[in-house]
């Protein structure tokens, strides 16, 4: 199959309509698949120039140059409008700000309009996950909330690449609607009951990839790569486990696959950021020449937080944590994971 050819779908299956909150790669977007997949979509968004562009000009050259938006997304500056009627709201701001970005918006969310988080992270004050926050700050239950995972880079996506997703939620009926909602030729949604597994893959996948990155930064090559990718996946595992997960998530999609995709792909902010930390940037001028949101610089210390609450190892976790945020230098990140104790493989 060629890249960037798949045609949007009949826009004329479902009637539902869709609010985005957050006008950048994700948000903007994810509004484009479910415009694709037949909703009339408004996305909300904090810059007046960028609201204007997606609604005038179908485009939104700031984070998806070259792009050309379905016409069925438009975009505001006044949130209340984006939210008037809307039968899904779809979040994707920083994790960071999404509890502060939500709460004063209560009242302005329909008794039965359903909640997604597109966001892959984990709050710092509280390591909360990120359908914990969506549902407290909305002040809704958890069965009227979805999660958005898997490997999805938003620039494949924009250009209708096809690529796969997990909609994960604890009511069948949430995560299907989601799914009616987001379904294209390009764009596959698989649901899953296990909201923990799917929501803890997608945020430490971006600590493992900034490791990933901090070390071909450093010039090491596929083995290296391949090593922290593959233990990568079994402290995510090893801590999914202990909150709960379902142990079939994390070869899935929002497990293996987004590790892949973000692990190797150069569209992958976290990524970038570890490469550049890795050729000797400064966090802040990594974060400045990455540009977007790279959610593991961030989470890494709530996942920390958590894991260590629960008494669980993550080696590589730690580390990135040391090479950001403890002015650990970043040639002694190897060492320090290469010089632990020994362990058989499946311990
Ligand atoms: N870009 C991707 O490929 C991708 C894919 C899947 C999931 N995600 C996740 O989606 C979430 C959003 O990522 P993104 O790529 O869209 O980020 P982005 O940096 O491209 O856009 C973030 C948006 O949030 C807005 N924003 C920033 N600070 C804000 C604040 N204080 N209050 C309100 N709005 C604010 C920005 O103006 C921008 O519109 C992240 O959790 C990310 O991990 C991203
Ligand atoms: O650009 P990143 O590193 O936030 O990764 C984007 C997506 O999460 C990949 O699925």
């Amino acid at each position: 199959m060629t890249a960037d050819v798949m045609p949007p779908e009949d826009a004329s299956r479902h009637t539902l309509r869709a609010a985005v909150l957050g006008a950048g790669s994700w948000g903007t977007t994810f509004a484009a698949v479910m415009a694709d997949a037949g909703c009339t979509v408004t996305v909300w968004g904090r810059d007046e120039k960028t609201c204007r562009q997606i609604t005038e000009d179908h485009r939104n050259e700031g984070y998806l140059p070259g792009v050309e938006l379905p016409a069925g997304v438009t975009a505001t500056t006044d949130v209340r409008a984006a939210l008037a009627g809307a039968d899904i709201v779809a979040v994707a701001v920083p994790s960071q700000v999404a509890r502060r970005t939500l709460e004063p918006l209560r009242d302005a969310i329909g008794p039965s309009t359903v909640a997604v988080s597109l966001m892959k992270g984990v709050e710092l004050s509280t390591d909360r996950r990120m359908s914990e926050v969506v549902a407290e700050a909305l002040a809704i239950p958890q069965d009227r909330v979805a999660v958005v995972s898997g490997p999805n880079l938003a620039r494949e996506i924009a250009r209708r690449q096809p690529t796969a997703t997990v909609i994960a939620s604890t009511s069948d009926a949430t995560a299907q609607l989601v799914a009616r909602a987001c379904a294209s030729s390009y764009f596959r949604p698989y649901t899953n009951r296990d909201v923990v597994g799917v929501e803890l893959c997608g945020a430490v996948k971006n600590v493992i990839a900034l490791a990933v990155g901090i070390s071909q930064g450093r010039g090491l090559g596929y083995n290296t790569m391949a090593t922290v990718i593959t233990r990568g996946l079994v402290e995510i595992t090893r801590l999914g486990l202990a909150l709960g997960a379902d142990a079939d998530t994390f070869p899935g999609l929002a497990g293996m696959g987004d590790l892949m995709a973000t692990c190797a792909s150069p569209d992958s902010r976290n990524h970038t950021l570890g490469g550049h930390i890795g050729r000797g940037m400064s966090l802040d001028e990594a974060i400045a020449a990455t540009g977007g949101t790279a959610e593991g610089v961030k989470s890494c210390r709530s996942v920390l937080e958590l894991a260590t609450s629960l008494g669980v190892e993550m080696p590589i976790t730690h580390a990135v944590v040391r090479v950001l945020h403890e002015g650990l230098p970043v040639d002694q990140l190897a060492p320090l994971l290469l010089a632990r104790p020994h362990k058989a493989e499946g311990a």
